[in-house]
């Protein structure tokens, strides 16, 4: 039977991957390439446009190699990607004119400082549903167009294209046919105008960002069009999804129900809740952002990031070299049955939601002569717990009801210790789902509904619990640890203003 798979396209901040799912939404092949990541100065984060583009490649056709899969048999294709990451290319030769600004950069901190003091800060937040922060696309794009010389001109002319990694990979996979991007993505760049479903006029203005730079914006599930043969043995596959990554998440987790939640602990921890077709405006500090958006109906949810949660575990690795590979940070802390008062707060890059403090630098708290690896390691991997209790804390107040179960993905959800300290720390049921790849699974099962492989009913079937971690912390103790956790969060704010800016 020809078209019997779904490809699904997952370019992540750490790698390009690839994989292929069977008609039952099992993957049967896949393929994954790392991608470098470069750090010119301090909070500056860039990756290379071209390799992400070739890792992407090069994933999807070692993926359909080592399945023995022919191009032929791939119905649709489902992309999922990094998200506020931006690049800025030249229209005619297709070259990247500066690498890609990747989500954790935080280079434009003063450009938004400066955005705030003009009184734009209701203005985004009524506009977009974000908070004024470098973390979004759209102050990176205005600091290529400000830094390179004559890019402002080259824009202006129409000379430019800009946009996230979905539309990159749309763009060179329709080999320069189609500059589009979904509602998912655009609502992560601080221009999309949640009412109006298109680019923001003002917000363009301020920015001095030439509309004509931007892509077109379409629906999540939708006929973005064919990639060129050239890639594909000689095949044209149609692409029928894109979503942000955290948003595939969400529909991976077959979230789609109002109220129901999931936690991605990548290099980043990435909490959404789906809010349904009513859009919640947060009081408490986190985000409004388009779940997903098909046909003419567009879901929203609550998102809450925190910036450093795999990466704390990454710095234990390369940075202090204490561990060979992140699963040795289960075996360090399983040697001490606590972490015997010590905090880690990982605020490497500033605090996320719900905090939103771009000074805050990061903090070991409870040090004594007992100390020991053991203790660190372990409260390095609570502090991804601490924080993603933090950002579901402000969900519970937003939404008005408490959460009964989070579904949880990501690299670090192999880790059982983190995963039975998260159902602790937080009190409710946490569900690691069979798929580890849940991602990549949210766009094939929007590719697959788009193209009618399956229909929305069916969908739950398709990621059932693979293991279930019940709370079982007592009251008080949970409650304690947590206040000491916030008290350590606040001694690190505004660090990095307080004593090293003038
Ligand atoms: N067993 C583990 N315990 C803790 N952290 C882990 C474990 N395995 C992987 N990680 C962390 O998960 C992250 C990779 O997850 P992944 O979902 O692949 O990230 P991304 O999509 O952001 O590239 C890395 O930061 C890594 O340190
Ligand atoms: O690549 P990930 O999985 O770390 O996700 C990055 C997010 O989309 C950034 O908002």
């Amino acid at each position: 039977m020809s078209n019997q798979y779904i490809l699904a396209l997952d370019q992540g901040t750490t790698s390009s991957r690839a994989i292929v799912f069977d008609q039952q939404a099992r993957p049967v092949a896949q393929a994954q390439r790392t991608i470098r990541q470069s750090y010119p100065q301090p909070g500056w984060v860039e990756h290379d446009g071209v390799e992400i583009w070739e890792s992407q490649l090069a994933a999807v056709q070692e993926a359909l190699h080592s399945g023995q899969i022919n191009p032929e048999q791939i119905g649709s294709i489902g992309i999922t990607n990094q998200r506020e990451t931006v690049l800025v290319w030249d229209r005619t030769s297709g070259e990247p004119i500066h690498p890609a600004i990747v989500w954790q950069d935080r280079r434009t901190a003063s450009l938004c400082e400066a955005l705030k003091d003009r009184g734009l800060a209701k203005v985004v937040t009524d506009k977009t549903g974000l908070l004024i922060d470098a973390y979004f696309s759209a102050t990176k794009i205005a600091w290529i167009l400000d830094h390179i010389e004559g890019a402002r001109e080259k824009a202006n002319r129409g000379e430019l294209l800009a946009g996230t990694m979905d539309t990159w990979l749309i763009w060179k996979l329709t080999s320069g046919q189609v500059h589009a991007t979904d509602v998912t993505n655009a609502s992560r760049t601080m221009l999309f105008n949640l009412d109006t479903r298109d680019w923001d006029e003002e917000l363009l203005s301020e920015l001095q960002i030439p509309r004509c730079i931007l892509p077109t914006i379409c629906m999540s599930g939708h006929f973005y069009g064919m990639t060129d043969p050239k890639w594909l043995n000689g095949v044209a596959v149609p692409i029928h999804s894109v979503l942000g990554d955290q948003q595939a998440a969400l529909f991976g987790h077959t979230c789609l129900e109002a109220g129901s939640a999931k936690n991605t602990y990548g290099t980043g921890c990435f909490i959404l809740m789906n809010t349904g077709s009513e859009r919640v405006t947060s009081t408490h500090g986190l985000l409004t952002t388009v779940a997903w958006g098909m046909g003419d109906e567009m879901y929203y949810a609550l998102e809450g990031s925190v910036f450093v949660a795999g990466a704390a575990i990454q710095w234990l690795e390369e940075g202090l070299g204490w561990i060979d590979e992140p699963a040795q940070s289960e075996r360090m802390a399983s040697q001490v049955p606590t972490s015997d008062g010590v905090v880690v707060v990982p605020a490497f890059t500033g605090l996320g939601a719900p905090y939103w403090d771009m000074y805050a630098r990061g903090a070991i708290f409870g040090l004594t002569r007992g100390t020991t690896s053991n203790h660190i390691v372990r409260a390095t991997l609570e502090s991804l717990a601490y924080q993603s209790r933090d950002v579901i804390n402000a969900m519970e107040k937003d939404a008005g009801m408490p959460l009964q179960e989070l579904r949880v993905d990501g690299g670090a959800v192999s880790n059982d210790l983190l995963m039975q300290f998260q159902a602790d720390i937080l009190g409710a049921v946490v569900t690691r789902t069979e798929t580890g790849e849940t991602t990549a699974l949210g766009a094939a099962l929007l590719a697959g509904l788009v193209s009618e492989v399956w229909s929305k009913e069916q969908l739950k079937q398709f990621n059932p619990a693979e293991r279930m971690f019940q709370p079982l912390m007592d009251e008080e103790k949970k409650e304690e640890l947590y206040r000491v956790w916030q008290d350590a969060v606040r001694r690190t704010m505004g660090w990095e203003q307080h004593h090293f800016e003038s």
